[in-house]
């Protein structure tokens, strides 16, 4: 038996959904028609560059046309917008018809009602068993502070906002300038 087949898919989805996370839409356009894919695997990774990162299945059907324009966008999405983000997790649907938006800098759709967006050029792209794990150079920034409410949270498979949202309402204050070490 390999490493590999120890480790049982159920299993691996039931503990790794314990580890909540924001959920964002990565989209981008080739000059043909607008992609996007719910993501929960976005993440900060480097202040000085500027990169995020965010993992697409090799399967994804967005990552080809992103990976082919050379940028996208990230849409950090607010608990009003769960919705979106199941319609933008689904496979066969026209994604965009359900959302305005506009073009953000690179071209790439800036959802209508995200708590805010990053829009970034491709800057590495690895292969990372079924997925791809791709480093983006942050080229423009959102708004910093937003009057769309509270993050849409993902725990255990579901959508997790209101029960979330009071207990982050205590974290509201935090960081304080001196918080940061
Ligand atoms: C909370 C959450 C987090 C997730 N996190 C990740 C993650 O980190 N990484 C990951 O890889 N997946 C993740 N997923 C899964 C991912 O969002 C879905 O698998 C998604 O459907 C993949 O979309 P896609 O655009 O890549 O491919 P597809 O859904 O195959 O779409 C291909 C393209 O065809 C278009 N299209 C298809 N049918 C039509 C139609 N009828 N009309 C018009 N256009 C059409 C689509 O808009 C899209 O542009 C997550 C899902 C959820 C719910
Ligand atoms: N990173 C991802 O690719 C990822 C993350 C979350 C959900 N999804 C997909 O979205 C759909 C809806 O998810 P759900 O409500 O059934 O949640 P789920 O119960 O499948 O997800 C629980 C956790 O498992 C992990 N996970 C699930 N599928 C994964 C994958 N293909 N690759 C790597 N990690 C994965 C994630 O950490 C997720 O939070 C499913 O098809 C799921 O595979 C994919």
């Amino acid at each position: 038996m390999t490493a590999a087949a120890a480790i049982d898919a159920a299993r691996f989805r039931a503990v790794l959904g314990h580890f909540c996370t924001g959920v964002a839409v990565v989209t981008g356009h080739d000059g043909t028609a607008p992609v996007g894919f719910a993501c929960q695997s976005f993440a900060a990774l480097s202040l000085d560059p500027p990169l995020v990162l965010f993992c697409p299945s090799r399967n994804s059907g967005s990552w080809p046309v992103i990976e082919r324009s050379g940028s996208f966008a990230v849409n950090v999405l607010s608990e009003e917008q769960q919705e979106l983000s199941a319609v933008f997790g689904a496979r066969g649907v026209d994604k965009f018809a359900s959302v305005p938006w506009q073009p953000g800098p690179s071209g790439a759709p800036l959802l209508d009602g995200a708590l805010t967006w990053l829009d970034c050029s491709v800057e590495t792209v690895h292969p990372a068993g079924d997925h791809y794990v791709v480093i983006g150079r942050v080229r423009a920034l959102g708004a910093e502070a937003t009057d769309h409410g509270a993050p849409l949270l993902f725990y255990r498979g579901q959508y997790a906002a209101t029960r979330a949202r009071t207990e982050l309402d205590t974290l509201y204050d935090w960081p304080r300038p001196d918080d940061w070490l």
